[in-house]
Formats: C-alpha cells, sequence, structure tokens
C-alpha cells in the first residue's frame, strides 16, 4: 500500500467504451477498467472505482476501445502458413495427398517450422489471438517461435504411422515424442506441450492408445483430427466396423483432455459421446468449407454441453488466421444451415472464440475471461470507426461488424505484445522478408519443377 492509498500494480487498462468479462456471468462495464499485477487480473470493474483503487507502474486509457479476452484458436498448423495458396480448391484426400505431404517431405524442416510459426504468430497476434493450439512436425521450433513474440500455445507433436519429415522411421516416433516433451523443462509455463495423432486413418489402434496412455501420464492434451470428411467416416467404418468417433471412444481415447478437431460427421448418438466424455470440439468451420468437407452441426454440439472452441485450421486450408472471420461467419452459416436465425447467437459465438476455447484446451482455469486471478491475457479492440459507429451491442459489433484489423493492442501475462498495432521486439520486416526468400525455393519446387 503507498501512503496515498493506493495499491500499487503493473498496469491499469482504463476508460474503455466497454469491458466484456466473457466469464459466466458475461458482465460488461460501459466504461470499463482491468488491473493487473505480475501477469494475473486483481480487478475488473467500473473505471472510476478502479482509477481510485489502484496506481499503476504503466497506465492505459482506452477511450473508444473495447477490451475483452484474448481470442484463443484451438486448431492450427501455425507453419503452414508458409504453404499459404499452394493447393488451393481440392477436396481434403486431394490436397493432402498430392500437394501437403508431398511438399512437406520436401521443405519442413526445424527451421521452416520456426519462420512459419513466427509468421503466424504476427498474424495472429495483429488479429487479436493471444492463445494457440497447434499440431505439426519438428514442434519444438513452433515452441521457440511462440515464446521469442510472447504468445501463450499448447504445442502438439505430430503423431503417424507413416513416414513424416521428423520421423522417417514411423518405428522411432516414441524417441521424437521423448526428445520433445524434454524439451519442455526449459520453457515458460505459457507453453504446454501435447501430442496430435493426425487422424484415425493415418495412426493405428495402438498408437492412438500408446500417445493417450503418455498424454494420460503427463497431463498433456491428446489432439486428433476426427470425423473430417465423408470419406473418413466410411474409411474408418469398412476398416473397424464403427465409425470414427465410436472408434475413439472404444478404445479409451475420448475424455475432457481429448480435443477433435472438425467433428464435421457425427451423429445424434455421437454428439452424446462427445458430451458425455466431456472431449473438447475444435470448430475448424472456413476449412471445412473451403475443402467442401461439409458443414459440423454446431448447434446441436453447443446444445449437448460440449466444450467447443474456434479453430481456423492452417493456412493451406483456409487460408487465414483470422478468428474474426471465423466468428462472423459461424455466427451465420448454422442460421441458414438449420434454417433458423436463433441459433449461433453472437454471444455463443464471441464464448466459443474466448472462454469456450480455453475450456476445450484443459486451460479454463487460467485464461478465457476476464475475471480475478485469470492471466492478463488481453485485447483492446479501436471502435472509433466508421464500420462501428453507432454502437448499440458491442456483442453484435464485436462479432458481425468488426474485423481483425480493428485490433490495436494486446496483452500476455500483462506483457504488451502489440502497441498500436505494432509487433513488440520483433523486426517483422525481416520474418516477411525470410518467407519471401524460402517461397522462392518452394515456388520452383511446386510450380516449375
Ligand atoms: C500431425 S497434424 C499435421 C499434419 O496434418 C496435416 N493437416 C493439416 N490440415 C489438415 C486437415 O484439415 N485434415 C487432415 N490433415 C491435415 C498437415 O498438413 C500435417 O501433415
Ligand atoms: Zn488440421
Amino acid at each position: 500500500m503507498r501512503s496515498d492509498g493506493k495499491i500499487p500494480v503493473d498496469g491499469l487498462l482504463t476508460r474503455a467504451d466497454h469491458v466484456l468479462t466473457c466469464d459466466a456471468s458475461f458482465r460488461v462495464f460501459s466504461p470499463g477498467a482491468v488491473a493487473f499485477h505480475r501477469g494475473t487480473i486483481v480487478a475488473v470493474g467500473p473505471c472510476s472505482e478502479l482509477e481510485e483503487r489502484y496506481a499503476a507502474k504503466e497506465t492505459w486509457s482506452l477511450q473508444g476501445h473495447l477490451l475483452l479476452p484474448g481470442l484463443v484458436n484451438t486448431h492450427v498448423h501455425a507453419a503452414m502458413s508458409l504453404f499459404r495458396g499452394v493447393g488451393d480448391d481440392l477436396p481434403l484426400h486431394h490436397w493432402l495427398h498430392e500437394r501437403i505431404f508431398p511438399a512437406e517431405s520436401r521443405f519442413v524442416r526445424p527451421q521452416f517450422v520456426h519462420l512459419g510459426t513466427l509468421l503466424s504468430c504476427v498474424e495472429m497476434v495483429l488479429g487479436g489471438t493471444t492463445t494457440f493450439c497447434d499440431g505439426y512436425f519438428f514442434e519444438e521450433s513452433a515452441a521457440d517461435a511462440a515464446e521469442r513474440i510472447g504468445m501463450r500455445a499448447v504445442l502438439g507433436q505430430g503423431v503417424l504411422n507413416f513416414p513424416t519429415p521428423d520421423v522417417p522411421d514411423p518405428a522411432r516416433i516414441a524417441d521424437r515424442v521423448a526428445a520433445f516433451l524434454e524439451s519442455f523443462s526449459r520453457r515458460p509455463s505459457r507453453l504446454t506441450p501435447s501430442l496430435f495423432c493426425h487422424a484415425p486413418y493415418s495412426c493405428t489402434p495402438e498408437t492412438l492408445q500408446w500417445a493417450k496412455d503418455l498424454c494420460r501420464d503427463h497431463g498433456l492434451l491428446f489432439q486428433i483430427h476426427v470425423s473430417e470428411t465423408a470419406w473418413e467416416v466410411q474409411e474408418i467404418q469398412s476398416r473397424y466396423g464403427r465409425s470414427p468417433v465410436r472408434l475413439l471412444k472404444d478404445l479409451g481415447i475420448l475424455d475432457k483432455r481429448t480435443l477433435c478437431a472438425h467433428a464435421v460427421w457425427v451423429d445424434e448418438e455421437e454428439i452424446q459421446i462427445l458430451a458425455q466424455t466431456r472431449a473438447g470440439v475444435s470448430h475448424s468451420l472456413e476449412s471445412n468449407l473451403k475443402l467442401a468437407s461439409g458443414i459440423a452441426p454446431l448447434p446441436a454440439m453447443i446444445g449437448a454441453g460440449i466444450p467447443i472452441g474456434l479453430g481456423t485450421d492452417g493456412c493451406a486450408s483456409n487460408n487465414d488466421l483470422d478468428l474474426f472471420s471465423e466468428m462472423s461467419l459461424a455466427a451465420k452459416i448454422h442460421k441458414a444451415a438449420f434454417d433458423d436465425p436463433t441459433v449461433c447467437s453472437a454471444r455463443q459465438v464471441l464464448l466459443m472464440a474466448t472462454q469456450g476455447g480455453a475450456r476445450a484446451l484443459g486451460l479454463g482455469g487460467i485464461i478465457g475471461s476476464l475475471e480475478v486471478g485469470k492471466r492478463a491475457d488481453l485485447v483492446a479492440v479501436d471502435m472509433d470507426q466508421a464500420h462501428l459507429t453507432p454502437l448499440y451491442d458491442p456483442v453484435s459489433h464485436l462479432v458481425y461488424a468488426a474485423r481483425s484489423s480493428d485490433v490495436r493492442h494486446v496483452w500476455v501475462d500483462g506483457v504488451p505484445i502489440v502497441r498500436d498495432g505494432t509487433v513488440q521486439n520483433l523486426d517483422v520486416s525481416q520474418v516477411l522478408g525470410e518467407a519471401r526468400t524460402l517461397a522462392r525455393k518452394i515456388r520452383t519446387a511446386l510450380f516449375q519443377p
């Protein structure tokens, strides 16, 4: 306590036109403020109260801005930004086998993963994403990139039963995973390791169970692409006599530390299985649309109480990492698909991009809402713009009218990693230059062989 009776804190974000807590009671303070200390939120409320109570090392005056929790991207292959546009307008199977897997075997190396992930981190933070859940190869290099920029991330080492860029002999996958897990003994706590089994059609049941056991032993999130296409459901049905979700349930894979990416082709009974096992789902709508995989039954999954987050998937199937456009589309497409304009409200979709995503990743206790005791991951959106004026309902504007380019400031653990639309502590033009240099080789190899 200071002589003036004020409590010293590291940061005070005040005079924001609106603060959306995105917690269970969905409080909105207009105007509002957030105080944080040592990376943790210590107060959220009306700005007059917080200004009276706290003296901050740094105070941000946020008139014209809206403050909300950092967005959570629950499904990314961040390094694939270097493959953006190399396989457009194809169905998943053709896209993967004819374009992506050959390109990956040729180019994916540790430096590729580091550069591609750094590039994606720049795109993500500038668009208000503070946490991403990744899955790729040489995943230590993705962790290095997230650490460098200051983001929070769940980093999934890829596991498959065929040769990959980092495990040419699939029999050696255990060595790769052990080295990956070991590397996390030296990382900040905002980075957590995970395993990403590619899919039920590319991993054997034994591999799935082995990876899940390892995740259970270490308390890690297990990730997998599930029921993404009708082809997958047929293939798994013919191999194992049951659907992908039922197969995973029978193998003991589904629980609250399992994240199912996609879950497009799931019936009512499978939705109940996901809900009862408390497995999470990443809704990757734009990727599912672009690959014409289908439209997931999101309203039914929300109704069943499944923890659901939004995911972009990688840049080779989306082709961006923009959670604002995912929110806007998710709030609209299911209305048309289910002939019901009341489904997927703006509030439900915003909650998926924040609290729902955090819960699906098992991080609901530390991020996803602005509450005392949670980490200070926040985003300030500049609302003083023609396309956001006048404003009657901040949630409506955020989901239906705001753009990722409206994000002005971003904090992770109370550290400003974007100030005034500029990424801090990173030479972004150098990253872009290196990406262009590498792309020249990729272009020559893939398009002028
Ligand atoms: C271990 S995950 C990385 C692996 O997955 C590939 N991939 C990217 N997007 C998708 C998708 O939507 N479905 C299936 N596989 C996908 C990526 O190219 C890597 O090979
Ligand atoms: Zn994916």
